[in-house]
């Protein structure tokens, strides 16, 4: 039996984080994971259910992904032009390729069959030994991927592909190098291949689910589709970063579930290390430490606000560590920044963080405080501001922060906040109109989604005269005589004469009065119930629910 539920329980997360595993849907959860796991460890990449024979969507160049934006995720206006213009000109292609039989281009292809060396294996990546193990049966490549990798090598791509980086449940990272023509030096690459073992990939479902860039949703019954989309996501999420000036691998090239991407290491192929693997120098640790944790919450600000993403499965895993120069890697799952539970996902992101930094003896912030930062509209996203502003929010800390108390009470701060809820949109907000006026009151700091809702009410002293006769009433400035003197007194009105000429004392005048008063109570209480005006209200819950990038 469990203990008694805390108060916050209907709104605890439906999942659980698990270190490089990331949000685990515990309850609900229809394959459980053991067997997601079997599943999946017995699948080579792009392997098991299907028929691998199929081969027409690889060789079939117009199938490379394009979403037509250009490398900053805007759309290419030029080269939409220009594909346009050949898509109608007369021009043919080669008589060559068209004629060329699905076999022909296969045994074409395979000339670049030597050029992959998947034992050609890095040591001491500081793997776990189990993973290195792994690695050897993992490597194997089913035909599908293997033809995707001879087209990359045919087009120059890479010019060898090496042993893999990592192994893992869903992908396997490969090194690669790329010889260029001229006399360069060769340059790495990384590409992480999908695995398509559905299984493993089933309980990343909410992901994409309340995710306007995949709209047309993931087809659950096609896990070649699923996977191909989850390789695409990565790519467009690491365009967006990269093109945001983040460091993170550069998105070079995606053939379905095969994404190639610069390299993060030094040019004789060895991977930087992850965070959790970071060798930092003893006699500078602990400043390197804070420095680094200060560079994170600017990049994640610089994410949320720029990119508008929250990575989602952000932790010392997923950051790779080089030269006091933090890459963010693995963002496949991020959602966008109106992602039905994005702010959820932002939550977890800043408490694993926080906690990996605070192992490291870090003094961290509040996990409210950096929520706040990251999620403010206002502020800077650019470094060093970023970094400047920060030092600002530890400056503004009540001095007694390091006693025992303080820190004691930071624990229960951090906990509160950790399980409260957050509203994603205003229609998810319980009483908007209350809480409107909270802000208005300058009580909005004690709100969580306050962000969300800063830049959009309408604060009373602005508001329109509908809503001033309203708000006035508590200061008794400028009462109108008739409406807000009103509440008890119409049974007595012929007392009531301070205010003005005494009016009509015939019978049908009375009663007119009394019904004329009546009604404007009504009307009164009416206007109660909707303080803020209909066209306004829905006007802010529209805004929200779907905010343009
Ligand atoms: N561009 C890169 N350059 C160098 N190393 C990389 C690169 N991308 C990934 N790696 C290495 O591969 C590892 C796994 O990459 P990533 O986190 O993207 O895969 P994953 O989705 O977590 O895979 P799985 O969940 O199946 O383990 C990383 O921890 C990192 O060591
Ligand atoms: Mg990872």
């Amino acid at each position: 039996m469990e203990a008694a539920p805390s108060p916050a329980a209907p709104h605890e997360p439906p999942h659980v984080y698990t270190a490089n595993n990331g949000y685990d849907e515990s309850v609900n959860q229809a394959v459980p994971r053991s067997l997601a796991t079997a599943a999946a460890a017995e699948g080579a990449p792009g392997a098991v259910d299907e028929d691998d024979t199929d081969l027409d969507d690889i060789l079939n160049d117009d199938e490379d992904y394009d979403d037509e934006l250009g490398p900053d995720g805007e759309p290419d206006l030029s080269r939409n032009y220009n594909r346009q213009r050949l898509l109608h000109s007369n021009i043919q292609k080669p008589a060559a390729n068209t004629f060329a039989s699905v076999d022909d281009q296969i045994s074409a292809l395979s000339k670049h069959a030597s050029k992959i060396r998947l034992d050609d294996v890095k040591e001491s990546q500081e793997r776990e030994k189990d993973k290195a193990d792994r690695a050897t049966s993992d490597q194997v490549l089913d035909q599908r991927t293997r033809m995707i990798l001879y087209q990359i090598i045919n087009r120059g791509v890479v010019s060898e592909v090496h042993g893999a980086i990592s192994t893992g449940k869903e992908a396997n990272v490969y090194g690669a190098v790329a010889y260029p023509d001229t006399d360069g030096p060769p340059v790495q690459r990384a590409i992480k291949v999908y695995k398509t073992a559905i299984l493993s990939f089933k309980d990343r479902e909410r992901y994409i689910t309340g995710e306007h860039r995949f709209k047309s949703g993931a087809d659950k019954g096609n896990s070649r589709k699923m996977v191909k989309l989850w390789a695409e996501k990565e790519f467009r999420n690491l365009r967006r970063i990269y093109a945001a000036g983040i460091a993170c691998p550069e998105p070079i090239q995606l053939k379905l579930h095969v994404l190639v991407m610069g390299f993060l290491g030094d040019k004789k192929g060895w991977a930087y290390p992850r965070l959790r693997d970071a060798n930092l120098p003893a006699e500078e640790a602990d400043k390197i430490w804070r420095h680094l944790y200060i560079q994170l919450l600017g990049i994640m600000r610089r994410m949320y606000q720029v990119c508008r993403l929250v990575h989602a499965d952000l932790s010392e895993y997923n950051i790779l560590y080089n030269k006091n120069q933090l890459y963010i890697i693995d963002v496949s799952q991020s959602v966008e920044h109106d992602h039905p539970r994005s702010l959820e996902f932002l939550r977890m992101d800043i408490k694993n963080t926080g906690d990996f930094f605070r192992r490291q003896g870090v003094d961290t912030l509040l996990d409210r405080t950096v929520y706040d930062f990251i999620t403010s509209s206002e502020g800077p996203v650019e470094e060093p501001a970023l970094s400047e502003a920060i030092e600002q929010l530890y400056a503004s800390r009540s001095a007694a922060a390091s006693d025992e108390t303080a820190v004691a009470q930071q624990e229960v701060d951090n906990e509160v906040f950790r399980n409260q809820y957050i509203p994603q949109t205003l229609e998810q907000v319980y009483d908007i109109e209350k809480e409107a006026q909270k802000i208005g009151e300058g009580e909005g700091n004690q709100l969580v989604y306050r962000n969300l809702l800063a830049d959009k009410v309408v604060l009373p002293d602005k508001a329109g005269e509908e809503q001033s006769s309203d708000s006035q009433s508590d200061d008794g400035a400028a009462l109108d005589s008739d409406e807000d003197s009103d509440v008890d007194e119409d049974e007595d009105d012929e007392s009531k004469f301070s205010k003005g000429p005494p009016r009509g004392k015939r019978f049908e005048d009375k009663d007119e009065k009394k019904q004329r008063k009546q009604a404007a109570k009504e009307a009164k209480s009416e206007k109660r119930k909707e303080k803020m005006p209909k066209h306004l209200k829905k006007r802010l819950v529209a805004t929200s629910s779907r905010k343009k990038r």
